[in-house]
């Protein structure tokens, strides 16, 4: 039987460049591995930080060390070696962009994926996009009637342009939101520039910093709530898992208490009632349907359970994927191997390829 050729793309220039080769290697590891050996073979391809493209042995070694290249391996503007390639796109039969974050997980390498005519695993440019930048994903979830919490869109131009606009631009989040409130990038993930704020000077601090991140910010009013995730899986037909819970002692789920061992805990199933799982499972594909998103997306809710309220907080469409990452374990629990699950994924990428869009 001849293998289909599996393009694994991961790295990335974004925040989130560590994650995704950590993903990527977990990803490599099951494509290697049962069934999955006998139909697949595996093309790594390696976005350096500065967006240069990596193919050969150099990802190939990325992945068995999880470590980036060292300074003298990188490869640089004046190096002439041969393995600076753009991607062979006669190499690859379908593409597995394993890219957290911008310039990854938000539609750019998805058009260009697109363009190549070469099928590949996750959403399009359209709900890649959607999915990535907060403030679009949360009018689409308004627009679909999903609760959210209190927001204020900003634009840098407010934060760094004029010193008249920045004074006014504080009172309005103070007055609308209070604090405490969450100042966010509004493409990234992993927490990577969010800053949990309660006073005036934390506000301007946290905002000058989201500003260095991205050019769009959105400020949150913040919920005192369970933290519960819940996966999709799918293209027309998004299928549910079961849902999870996050539990944590520091402040916020930040960047070291998701990425540190030890500092947060998940509960699969989630212990609530089974009328908030349902609910739960309801809004995340209603969510997903809403940014257009395909393969496959981890919907975080808010849970306030002294009033019953749920709340969307985010949807990402390309969730982090270790073993120990909540979007295998819940469909692990909902009965679908890692191995599996990987598989399922390049047969809706296939899938999808071949409707007409
Ligand atoms: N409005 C809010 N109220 C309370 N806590 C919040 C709020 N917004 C964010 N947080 C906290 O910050 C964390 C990260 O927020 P969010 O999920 O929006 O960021 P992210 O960078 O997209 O994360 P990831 O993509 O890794 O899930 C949340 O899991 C939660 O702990
Ligand atoms: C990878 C990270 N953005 C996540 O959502 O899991
Ligand atoms: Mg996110
Ligand atoms: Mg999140």
């Amino acid at each position: 039987m001849t293998k289909i050729r599996i393009g694994l793309l991961f790295g990335g220039r974004s925040g989130e460049h560590e994650v995704s080769i950590s993903s990527a290697r977990a990803i490599a590891g099951a494509l290697a591995s049962d069934d999955n050996a006998s139909k697949y073979e595996v093309h790594p391809f390696y976005i350096q930080k500065d967006g240069r493209w990596l193919s050969g042995t150099l990802p190939q070694q990325v992945l068995s060390t999880g470590k980036l290249l060292e300074i003298e391996q990188q490869v640089g503007q004046d190096d002439s070696s041969t393995s600076r390639e753009f991607p062979n796109f006669n190499a690859v039969d379908v593409w597995f962009p394993v890219l957290h974050g911008p310039n990854g997980e938000d539609g750019t390498v998805q058009g260009l994926l697109k363009l190549m005519q070469i099928p590949f695993v996750g959403s399009g440019v359209l709900g890649s996009a959607m999915g990535m930048d907060k403030i679009a994903m949360k009018i689409a979830f308004a627009h679909a009637g999903l609760p959210q919490v209190k927001y204020v869109a900003v634009n840098r131009s407010e934060i760094w342009s004029n010193p008249c606009v920045f004074p006014k631009l504080c009172d309005k989040i103070e007055e609308s939101l209070g604090y405490p409130c969450f100042v966010k990038p509004a493409n990234l993930g992993s927490s990577v520039g969010i800053s949990k704020v309660r006073s005036r000077a934390e506000l301007e601090a946290a905002l000058d910093s989201a500003a260095s991140y991205d050019r769009r910010i959105i400020v949150e009013a913040g919920v005192i709530a369970r933290e519960l995730e819940c996966a999709v899986l799918g293209n027309d037909n998004p299928q549910a898992s079961t849902v999870g819970e996050i539990s944590f002692n520091s402040d916020f789920y930040d960047y070291e208490t998701k990425y540190t061992q030890g500092q947060a805990d998940l509960s699969i199933p989630a212990k609530v009632s089974s009328a908030i799982i349902s609910k739960i499972q309801e809004m995340a594909v209603q969510a997903f349907l809403a940014i257009d998103g395909a393969g496959l997306g981890r919907v975080d809710f808010f849970y306030v359970e002294s009033t019953g309220e749920v709340l969307i907080n985010e949807i990402n469409t390309f969730p982090g994927f270790t073993a120990t990452s909540m979007y295998p374990q819940l469909w692990a629990a909902s009965g679908i191997s890692f191995s599996e699950l990987v598989d399922r994924l390049i047969q809706l990428a296939l899938e999808r390829h071949g409707e007409k869009s």
